[in-house]
Parts: structure tokens; sequence; C-alpha cells
């Protein structure tokens, strides 16, 4: 592959520099008035429809972003990915979450071994022990079956789950093969986190899986050690065995934790954190959850968006084409956002997960060479599901910045009601903001609109709209398993795309660092001032003042040095 240090210095940046001037010219008004435009927007594929036909483009703006992947060297890239390569340089590994989707007889060859069949190991090792613990046949200290599940992981290790898992809740087959279950999540340091997660659970009927690919994720550790206690405490230390699983790429720490390596759920560097909810780190808390067929399910939803992603001409690739849009808006039309908004109660937690996928991501200063960029590469990804969102940062969306927005809607809800007598059901009634709002964001209302409306002459600056306001629309047939599995893989993959064409890594996360290493600091001093009665030093004024003003107010010290948990 031909190098090319900054993908800003090529020929097809700056024809997309220079053609941001033809499209500031244009309004999505009129855009949207050329149906054979319009047509040209939309793709189908697997039950899924994209419609981009709100955003900023021109057909010809879409073939200068497709120049520019050539420039970027897109499909090479994605290639490499699939081939096993080292694409991650800065921590020389794979990234090869698209092998914990597929088939058994597939062969992805990463290091000189076959990565798939080492998954399907562990895929099959979760289906017999959750099947054992699902059934009864595994039970607790006290004989008693595990219907509880305490999923104990920080950020990658557990964002996903938590996604997948909300998503899920609601959904029919779901429900049904969760029945008398519960799966709840530990991820905050903090101890009110604890005493929720354990609040309303008898530690005889739980099963605490400890998820943290380094397991030294301080974290997680302290929660997976108060939750060894919570076990102990009740149960004697012979319980942790029963009660407590871990899935790591480290099982000689899991075993040092005191957890039996027999009961330990691998994976591997080459899934990075973020990217990992369908590795154990999901698959074992959502199958002893759902049952392992129902979670098979979502893998093979997002299997299918691999081999679109792998096979299918860029002009009709999701993720490509939501991908270059992405880089349109933020280095081109200079958008430093984008809104998720999931017409689904269901995916509330979408967003949060995205979040971290595309922003620990992307969210970098330099080239994957090292190169400073001279142009700002990720965006700031939030949301929330419509219509919430509506009465809340809306405002900000439709009159103030211009934030792309992604509208996430769906055909069939997993509950539906409809009320005699009422208009319509309550599903379309939640799908008629999804249909109105991207239009509203786009046409505006202008100052002639509203004359003709009557309004108040000094209230027509107040109602204007401009519109141009870009958007999305994504629509799934329902929100199963499968569906769920599609959505994931769609931002997982346009995420690693939009990375490709800045000519970043996307697959390493130095930034967190920094915060980690300062906290160690602070640690110290709290403890030696705990227990010594050392006074704050080596702190710059601010920190000095407040951590004094912490330490005087003794609040989470026991007078004896004694183990207490949430009284909760
Ligand atoms: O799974 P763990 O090793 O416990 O890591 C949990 C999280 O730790 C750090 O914050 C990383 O930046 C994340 O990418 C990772 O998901």
């Amino acid at each position: 592959m031909a190098s090319v240090s900054l993908i800003s210095d090529t020929y097809p940046w700056k024809d997309l520099k220079n053609h941001v001037v033809d499209i500031k010219n244009t309004h999505l008004r009129d855009l949207m008035n050329d149906v054979d435009r319009c047509k040209t927007m939309m793709v189908e594929f697997d039950g899924l429809l994209l419609d981009y036909s709100r955003q900023r483009v021109i057909q010809d703006t879409m073939g200068k972003l497709f120049a520019l992947a050539e420039a970027a060297h897109l499909k090479e890239k994605i290639n490499r990915m699939y081939n096993g390569e080292h694409i991650n340089s800065t921590e020389d590994r794979a990234v090869l979450h698209v092998a914990l989707r597929a088939s058994r007889d597939t062969v992805i060859n990463s290091d000189g071994k076959n990565v798939v069949s080492e998954v399907w190991k562990v895929l099959d090792k979760i289906k017999e022990f959750t099947e054992r613990v699902r059934s009864g046949a595994w039970v607790g200290a006290t004989g008693k079956a595990l219907k509880n599940v305490v999923a104990v992981g920080i950020g990658g290790s557990f964002l996903g789950p938590l996604f997948v898992h909300t998503a899920l809740q609601t959904d029919p087959e779901a429900v049904a093969s969760a029945k008398g279950r519960q799966l709840r999540f530990l991820a905050n340091v903090d101890p009110i986190d604890v005493a929720r997660s354990i609040t309303g659970l008898d530690p005889e009927t739980t099963l605490v899986v400890v998820v943290s690919k380094t397991f030294t994720t301080a974290e997680t550790m302290l929660n997976a050690r108060t939750l060894r206690e919570w076990i102990i405490a009740a149960l004697g230390p012979q319980a942790v065995a029963k009660h407590m699983v871990a899935v790591s790429t480290n099982i000689t720490l899991v075993e040092k934790f005191g957890i039996d390596p027999n009961n330990a759920f691998a994976f591997w560097d080459w899934v990075g954190g973020r990217y990992s909810v369908c590795s154990a780190v999901g698959v074992l808390p959502l199958s002893l959850q759902y049952g392992f067929s129902l979670v098979r399910k979502f893998l093979d939803g997002a299997l299918s968006i691999d081999k679109h992603f792998y096979s299918t001409p860029f002009e009709k690739n999701i993720p490509v084409l939501v991908g270059l849009l992405s880089v349109w808006n933020v280095s081109f039309l200079g958008s430093p956002a984008r809104a998720i908004l999931p017409y689904s109660q269901a995916l509330e937690k979408l967003a949060p997960h995205i979040q971290q996928v595309s922003m620990e991501s992307n969210g970098k200063g330099v080239s994957i060479d090292g190169v400073p960029l001279p142009f700002e590469a990720g965006e700031i990804d939030f949301g929330e599901p419509g219509t919430n969102g509506q009465h809340s940062f809306y405002q900000l969306i439709h009159q103030g910045r211009i934030v792309p927005c992604d509208f996430i809607g769906v055909l069939k809800s997993q509950q539906p009601v409809y009320l005699k007598g009422e208009t319509v059901s309550n599903h379309d009634e939640l799908m008629s903001n999804f249909f109105a709002q991207p239009d509203a964001l786009a046409y505006g209302k202008t100052p002639e609109e509203l004359l003709q409306e009557n309004v108040p002459k000094h209230l027509i600056p107040h109602k204007t709209f401009s519109g141009n306001r870009p958007s999305l629309s994504l629509l799934l047939p329902s929100l199963n398993a499968y569906n769920i599995g599609q959505l994931l893989a769609i931002y997982e993959h346009r995420i690693a795309v939009e990375g490709f064409i800045w000519g970043i890594n996307s697959f390493d996360q130095w930034g967190v660092e920094l915060g980690k290493s300062l906290a160690t600091r602070v640690r110290k001093q709290l403890n030696l001032s705990r227990t010594k009665g050392d006074p704050v030093e080596g702190f710059n004024h601010s920190t000095t003042t407040l951590l004094s003003k912490y330490l005087e107010a003794k609040s989470s010290v026991p007078s004896n040095p004694t183990t207490f948990l949430p009284k909760i």
C-alpha cells in the first residue's frame, strides 16, 4: 500500500474542502424535492432500510467521498482488519472482533493460528456452563440454583453487555427465556453502585461474573473484592468457587484472585475492550440470562453486517456510507457532535455504549504514524430515546447548534399497545415523531410561512427555524436479538471507517491513562492521611484545599478497621 501520511494532504480531501461552498449554497428543502436524488440515497439490506437523503450531500458529494475512501485505502484497511493483521500498531495487535461472530467453519488466521476455532471453544464452554446454571444442575454453596447474576466490569466490560441486555429485556422471546432470572451490572467504584447492585439479592442464589480484559482495572477489582466479601460473609470462603466466575484475557490473575480457572472464560488481546460484547464479556452474562441460543441470534445479526461490510460495494455498504457521511459532517461541515436518537426505549443504552466505541476509538490527536493531525478527528456522541429527547435537548438541535442526527426507528414494537378509541396505537404515536422530526430539522420554518399563519411579528424571529439540519434515518424490522446484533455491528464498523479515513489508530486508548496514574497519587495520600494523620502534600493549591476538606469530613472511615458492606 502506498503510504500517505495525512489524508488532508490528498487531492480528494482538498476537493471536498472546495466542494463545501457548493453545498453551502443548497438547502435540504430543495434537495428533498429532487426525487431522483433521494432515490439514490436509500439502501436496503437484510430487512434494514437506510435513508440518507436528509444529509447535506448531492450525488457529486458522494462521488467525492468515495474518492476520499480510495485515497485513504479504505478497502485495503478493511481487508487488513479481516485478515488479522496487526492494524492496532501502537499495541502491536490484530483487531478481530469480527472473528467473534464468525461461523464455526470459518478460518481467520492471525499470528499463525485460526482464531475462529479458539472462539468456538469458548462459545461451547459458555453454552455448556450456562445450560448447567440455568437448568439448576450447577448449584450454589447451599444447594440452591443460581437465579441471579451480577456482572462486575467497567468500560468495554460493561457498556456493550448493558446495551444488549437493556435492548433484549422487553423482547418477547427474551422475556420468556429470562423468566425468574435477573441480570444486574456493577460498574462504578462508587459504593452506592455496590448497594444498588445487590439490593434485594440473596448471595445463596447469586452468581457473580467478574469481567475484565486485563483483570487489573482498579474499579473492577475493588468491586470484585467487595462482592467476594459479600458472598464470604454470608456463605463462608468455600462458597467463592460456586458463586464467582470470571471473563478475562489474563487467566493467571483470575486464579490469583481465587476464582477456579476452570470457571474462567477467555478472550484475547485482539479483542478491544469496547469491541468485546460479542466475546465472553457479553456472551456469558447474556447467555446466563437469556440462554445461549438467543445470544447466538444476536451474534448472527452482527455476522450478517460483518459480511455486508466486507463484500458490498461502497455505494450500497451501510457502515461505509454512514462512516463517510460522518467524516463529511465532522471534517468538512464542521459539526463536532452526533446525536443518536433511537425511537425505542429498548435502545436507551445505545448512546452510552456508542459513546465509548466512538469517542475512545476516534478521540485522537495524531495520525497512526504519530503525526499531529491538522484537523479535528472524532465526534461527541450523545443521545436519548425519542420522544424523551424531544422534551429536552432537541431545542438546541432545532434552533441552536447544528448536530447531525441518527434517527433509529423500528417497524414493529416489542410490546405493542393499542387503546380502543385512540387515533393510533402507542407505537404509531411514537413513530409519528420519528417520521416528523427529520423533516422539521431539514425544512425548518420560514418567516413567510409564519406570517401566513398570523404569528405576531415580534415572535417571528423566535419561531423561525432555519432548517437545513442533516439527519439520517435507519429503520429496523423489529428489535429482536438478531436486529440488535445488526445495529451494534453497523456502529462498530462505521466508527472503524471514520478512523480509517482520518488515518488514525481507532483501536488504542492511551488518552485514558493519565487520569488513572494521577489517581494513584491521591489514593496514596488518602491512605497516609487516614492512617497516619499525614498532612496533604505535593498537590497544587486547589487539590490540596479540596483534599483537606474531604479528609476533614472523615465520612467514609470506620472507627475500627473492620469490613462493612452497604446497609440497604
Ligand atoms: O476490561 P478491563 O481490562 O477491566 O478494562 C475496562 C476499561 O478500562 C479502560 O478504561 C479502557 O480505556 C477501556 O477501554 C476498558 O474497556
